[in-house]
């Protein structure tokens, strides 16, 4: 009637049989070999060695000892394990199961075999650099990461040195000048455009210290020593949750302690030669780029300052006329079109390469836009749990390229649903999609260099709309939307810079009923 607890170091795996709520006796170890298969009961649960969080000699508390059941057992001796339990929807918690024994020896040498096991990870990261932005989202960085990551982190004996910042740039001026060296890590605690920030710091110091000019477009960048964990506490933490499956920071803090790695995409973003910025979500002119530029001015209203800049920007319905080329992504298995919507993670999905004599071919399309989209990834989110462009991988050297042309408000209605349901968002005749290694912009209206002019130009087109209000007038220039920062030129010239960069994640789960489904 004792629960049991097995152990097998072969396969890395802890076998723990649990025949009782919160009782556990041990096998002798090592002398009973542990069954190969154990019996598929109801009751019984393994737990990865890579999933175990850490293993603590617990204090056996005299109330608990003299409670009736420990009667009958000498002076018992425990150990806790604390291990990564998974729930619904791709969440995973913290959970503990604690295991008894009479004798000392024992009970000292299962802990003495898992610690040794957990300190062979040597994946996972000792001592991390945290930035926290205590004004993204909700306003609820520091709370989130004082109360729910510091714990998990005590409990995984992650050190943390932590900076919460004062103004924006931040984060990212202080990884040009911090001795990054001591860490294992660095942590974001905010949205997009502080993960944004972050990476700035972190592939920018990179390049520095290997003497590569980040202006130059075809430079070929070196990729970052050092890995990004993100606790989600913004406002659309889209990264996290294309990543992660959630945006729920106890799930992303255990995600960081175990240690896995995600290879992710990077799009360098240039203008004239000049560096503008990286991407690694959503490049978005035109419908994204205006709900940025609007919802910027609504800051204080928190998140649902982009359904109300969203709702103004669908009224107002504008186009944008310019010439989009692009260079096909040849390398790549798969297309935007898959109807599998299944993560891609680390692994870089590329055929073979066809030497070096393959041509270049770029592709030119002009016409009237409603929406330029680039996603390095799903970009998959709350508001669309399936993203932008759902089958979008996220470490293969190309971002899907969505051109959605001029069109009615009902069909441009009708698009935007579709991103809510598991409708192709992709079936319509006004909206293109490509998989794609290089792309240009330019709008029909080049940047106007005298920045007055420009402004007097908006402020006229600006006026003359607002008194249309229903119209569909092609304004001469959208601004780019970059992870959720503005961009102040609309002539770009963007190159995927395949898996520049590595997250602490695992990457998103398929669920068992997911994969009995497809
Ligand atoms: C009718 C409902 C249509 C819903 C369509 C939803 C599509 C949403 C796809 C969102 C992709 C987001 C990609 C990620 C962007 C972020 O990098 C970036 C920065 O995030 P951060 O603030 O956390 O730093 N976020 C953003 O740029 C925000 C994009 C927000 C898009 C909101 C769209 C709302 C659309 C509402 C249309 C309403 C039409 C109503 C007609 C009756
Ligand atoms: N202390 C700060 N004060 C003001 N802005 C900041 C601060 N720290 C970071 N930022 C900036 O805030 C912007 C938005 O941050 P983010 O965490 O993405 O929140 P949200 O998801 O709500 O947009 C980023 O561009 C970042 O550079
Ligand atoms: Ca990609």
């Amino acid at each position: 009637e004792w629960a049991r607890g097995a152990f097998a170091s072969g396969k890395r795996s802890l076998l723990i049989f649990h025949r009782q709520e919160s009782e556990w006796e041990l096998e002798p170890f090592p002398a009973r070999p542990c069954p190969a298969t154990p019996s598929p009961s109801p009751n019984t649960c393994s737990v990865p060695v890579s999933e175990i969080i850490t293993v603590e000699e617990t204090e056996i508390d005299e109330k608990h000892y003299h409670s009736g059941k420990w009667q009958k057992m000498a002076k018992p001796y425990a150990f806790t394990v604390y291990y990564v339990k998974r729930a619904r929807r791709h969440r995973w918690r913290c959970s503990h199961v604690t295991f008894w024994c009479t004798e000392e020896g024992l009970c000292n040498q299962w802990i003495q075999t898992l610690k040794e096991l957990l300190e062979k990870l040597t994946c996972r990261p000792k001592h991390l650099l945290v930035y926290i932005n205590p004004f993204g989202g909700k306003r609820q960085g520091k709370r989130i990461y004082e109360q729910k990551v510091v714990p998990l982190f005590n409990l995984a004996s992650i050190t943390a040195d932590v900076i919460v910042t004062e103004h924006a740039n931040h984060a990212k001026d202080s990884l040009f000048e911090i001795n990054i060296e001591k860490y294992d890590g660095v942590v974001c605690v905010g949205g997009d455009g502080m993960f944004s920030e972050v990476l700035h710091g972190l592939i920018g110091r990179t390049q520095r210290d290997c003497g590569v000019d980040q202006n130059n477009p075809k430079a070929s960048l070196v990729q970052c020593n050092l890995r990004i964990g993100i606790i989600p506490a913004g406002s659309t933490d889209c990264v996290c949750y294309a990543t992660v499956g959630v945006n729920d920071p106890v799930t992303s803090a255990l995600h960081i302690i175990i240690g896995d790695s995600l290879a992710m995409d990077v799009s360098s973003v240039h203008h004239n030669n000049t560096f503008l910025k990286y991407s690694v979500s959503l490049l978005g002119y035109g419908f994204y780029g205006d709900i940025l530029r609007d919802s910027e001015k609504k800051r204080w209203m928190g998140l649902i300052r982009y359904d109300l800049s969203g709702f103004k920007t669908f009224l107002s319905h504008h186009c944008y006329e310019g010439t989009v080329a692009f260079l096909p992504a040849q390398h790549t298995v798969g297309s935007p079109r898959d109807k599998k919507s299944s993560f891609h993670g680390a692994e870089c999905r590329q055929k073979k390469r066809l030497g070096s004599e393959e041509v270049e071919e770029w592709k030119v399309i002009q016409g009237k836009f409603l929406a330029i989209n680039a996603a390095n990834m799903s970009c998959a989110c709350p508001r669309s749990p399936k993203g932008l462009s759902p089958a979008a991988h996220l470490a293969d050297g190309s971002s899907d390229l969505i051109l959605v042309r001029k069109c009615s408000r009902l069909n441009f209605l009708r698009y935007l649903i579709r991103h809510t349901n598991q409708d192709d968002q992709f079936d319509f005749a006004f909206v293109e999609v490509y998989r794609v290694r290089k792309f240009q912009f330019t709008s029909k209206h080049v940047d106007d260099e005298d920045g007055d002019l420009k402004d007097l130009g908006k402020k006229r087109f600006g006026q003359i709309c607002s008194d249309h209000p229903a119209c569909c007038c092609s304004l001469p220039n959208s601004t780019w939307n970059c992870d959720g920062e503005i961009l102040n030129n609309s002539a770009i010239e963007v190159r995927v810079h395949c898996q520049l960069l590595q997250l602490f994640a695992r990457g998103i789960e398929e669920t068992p009923t997911q994969e009995a489904l497809s």
